[in-house]
């Protein structure tokens, strides 16, 4: 039996002297789309970062691609759009450049040969292919973050773990990110997205798991279209419910609007 690509048990996280994730368990199989949903503070990121090792467990089991967390992560096979940060942070590299950093990784510290075609291959995918060649300060906050997602895409993972990947995105972009990541799922990919709505994404989802408190409340069908409110515009999802969440600004008895954006938790 193949072991699930990510597989996380009891997973606890202390942040300062928050108590974040309070015993978190989540199963990743392969060829899974699970968007990862819940208020702001839920824990959402936190996960996603224990998950690629950018934070430690205080307790609790993450694997991945059948490794435990650690070196024996083949992380080439891995790849992570962090949450919205500038891809530009004051240093003047191009977008290319900044694509093509997505391909070191552990023991080589040189660029493969044929990186520029690789980038702008990734940049291409993201509707950015004439874009190459430019700074990335240069770039609109949207366009820096597809360049972060082209960053991902070009070592051409079986693994993509997004942290909120169209946020300040046009929908003109989502759209075009939604038709990459169609191709890339149907070729196998396995994806975790941390997202505030469905959106452009809606169709791919085959999972969502939602976090209240850092304690998983829902894992199962993604939130469905309201009836009444199954517009665009309402494509907002309820995280506040231990029942499947529904689409829709205003399912009764669960909250007066859009609870995932912009609504911060109280701690119990
Ligand atoms: N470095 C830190 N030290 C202490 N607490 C932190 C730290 N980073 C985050 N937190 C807290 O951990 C909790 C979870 O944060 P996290 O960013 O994981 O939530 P989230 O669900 O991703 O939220 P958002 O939707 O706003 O991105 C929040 O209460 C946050 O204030």
């Amino acid at each position: 039996m193949t072991a699930p690509a990510i597989d996380v048990r009891d997973l606890h996280v202390h942040l300062g002297a928050s108590h974040v994730l309070r015993g978190v368990d989540l199963r990743v199989d392969h060829g899974e789309v699970v968007a990862l949903l819940g208020a702001n503070g839920s824990g959402k990121s936190t996960l996603v970062r224990t998950v690629v090792g950018v934070l430690e467990p205080t307790r609790g089991e993450v694997d991945l691609l059948g490794h435990r967390l650690g070196d024996d992560v083949p992380w080439q096979r891995v790849g992570y759009v962090p949450q919205r940060v500038s891809a530009a942070a004051g240093v003047p590299s191009t977008a290319a450049e900044v694509v093509a950093s997505g391909l070191l990784h552990g023991r080589r510290l040189a660029l493969p040969r044929g990186w520029r075609r690789l980038a702008r291959e990734a940049l291409e995918q993201v509707g950015l292919a004439d874009r190459a060649g430019q700074a990335t300060g240069q770039l609109s906050g949207g366009q820096q973050q597809r360049v972060l997602i082209a960053r991902a895409l070009v070592r051409k993972p079986e693994l993509l773990v997004l942290d909120e990947p169209v946020a300040g995105v046009d929908r003109p972009s989502q759209e075009a990110f939604a038709a990459t990541m169609a191709r890339l799922v149907d070729d196998g990919l396995t994806v975790l997205v941390v997202l505030h709505e469905l959106g452009e994404l809606a169709g791919l989802i085959s999972r969502a798991v939602v976090l209240r408190h850092g304690q998983v409340v829902h894992d199962g069908a993604p939130p469905r279209p309201h009836a009444e409110h199954g517009s665009r515009e309402h494509e907002h999802v309820h995280p506040h419910t231990s029942e499947v969440p529904v689409v829709g600004a205003h399912d009764v008895g669960l909250s007066d609007g859009p609870l995932l954006t912009g609504e911060q938790e109280a701690r119990p």
